[in-house]
């Protein structure tokens, strides 16, 4: 690495049964055409060149260190190798694989906490196979914290946000039955999650004076209290508290009426109360340009925003756009 260059990206294996192979050889493919910046796989190098071969993609692979990964890029695909064994088919998951699942986040965290790497990103798992193999995390958004937390449960609170240019949405609980939304969501999550996403919307994505849209829970955001009490009892207090904070926090708002263009225009980031009610509009919008970007880390985690797609896996019709959206919005958060 040269003297000015910036540390390169670490991409994740994901599940190598999923789209995540075949996405990140096209994301290489298309390196030049998409100005993407370097970045180097934890994965297989064997299995990487298998998926290249089997869709006749000349992708020359190297397996190299992190620190000759901004060298190799031009021309290979430079690949940190596991340890542990990968067997995949596409469109076949396996738990055999959850062990160099897991050991491809752990390696890419150790790499950027180390400094070696700018940011991580993550290819797609498919949670219910990792917890076949006792994975004990909902998802990457909670294991990431607890990596990085090495231990102290209370040293980050990870907050889930989804991005594109049109839209950005967060929820406030994330990886839960809905049926424990209500008792999960209290006041003081909603503000601990408020003040991370208005202090990482000025620092990381320079927006100086960000307008938080809050959802209320219940149809009409409660309708006074006739449709359920939660918008009234335990979102406006978090609203007050956020505003005393001096953040600008409009809500709580029916959430059916705050996602098209015009209400769109309001704020720079909707908070949801539950998983669907910020992803389904999201999704809806900008499925291809959307990215999954992890706030409350001491580091830069992004993440297409779609999963494994275990139904089109291997047939080189999946799109890259997300996976190489989340490459780009990586380097611009990991850059001072
Ligand atoms: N960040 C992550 O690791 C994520 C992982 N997942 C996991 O993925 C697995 C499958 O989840 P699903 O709900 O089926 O969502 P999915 O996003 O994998 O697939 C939903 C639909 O979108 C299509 N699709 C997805 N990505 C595409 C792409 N790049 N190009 C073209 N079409 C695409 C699929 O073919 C499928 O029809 C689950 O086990 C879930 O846990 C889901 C979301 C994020
Ligand atoms: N639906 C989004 C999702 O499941 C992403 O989760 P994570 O693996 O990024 O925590």
């Amino acid at each position: 690495m040269g003297l000015h260059q910036r540390p390169p990206l670490l991409l994740t294996q994901g599940d190598p049964a999923g789209i995540g192979p075949e996405l990140s050889l096209r994301a290489w493919l298309e390196r030049d055409a998409e100005s993407l910046p370097a970045f180097g796989i934890v994965g297989d190098p064997g299995h990487l060149g298998h998926v290249a071969k089997s869709h006749g993609w000349d992708v020359p692979i190297a397996a190299v260190e992190p620190h000759q990964i901004q060298s190799a890029f031009s021309g290979s695909l430079p690949v940190i190798p596991l340890s542990a064994p990968v067997s995949a088919e596409a469109g076949k998951p396996d738990r055999a694989n959850a062990p160099s699942v897991i050991e491809s986040i752990e390696t890419a965290v150790r790499f950027v906490r180390a400094g070696t790497a700018a940011a991580v990103v993550t290819n797609p798992i498919a949670k219910h196979v990792l917890y076949q193999a006792g994975f004990r995390h909902p998802g990457h958004t909670e294991f990431l914290a607890a990596l990085a937390s090495e231990g102290d449960p209370e040293a980050y609170h990870p907050v889930m946000m989804l991005w594109s240019a049109e839209l950005a949405v967060v929820p406030v609980t994330v990886h839960i039955p809905l049926a424990d939304v209500p008792s999960a969501l209290t006041t003081d999550l909603i503000v601990l999650t408020g003040r991370i996403v208005a202090r990482e919307l000025r620092q990381r994505f320079g927006i100086e004076n960000p307008r938080l849209a809050l959802a209320g829970l219940n149809p009409h955001a409660g309708e006074s209290g006739a449709m359920g009490t939660e918008d009234e009892t335990v979102i406006v207090p978090a609203i007050d508290i956020l505003r005393a904070d001096g953040i600008d926090v409009t809500g709580p708002l029916p959430a059916d009426t705050m996602f098209h263009a015009r209400a769109r225009s309001r704020y720079d980031a909707a908070l949801a109360m539950y998983h669907d009610q910020a992803l389904i509009p999201i999704k809806t919008i900008a499925f291809d340009e959307a990215v999954n970007v992890t706030l409350g880390l001491p580091f830069v985690r992004t993440s297409p925003d779609h999963g494994t797609a275990f139904d089109i896996a291997g047939k080189g019709i999946a799109r890259p756009d997300s996976l190489m959206a989340a490459l780009k919005l990586a380097a611009r958060l990991g850059s001072p």
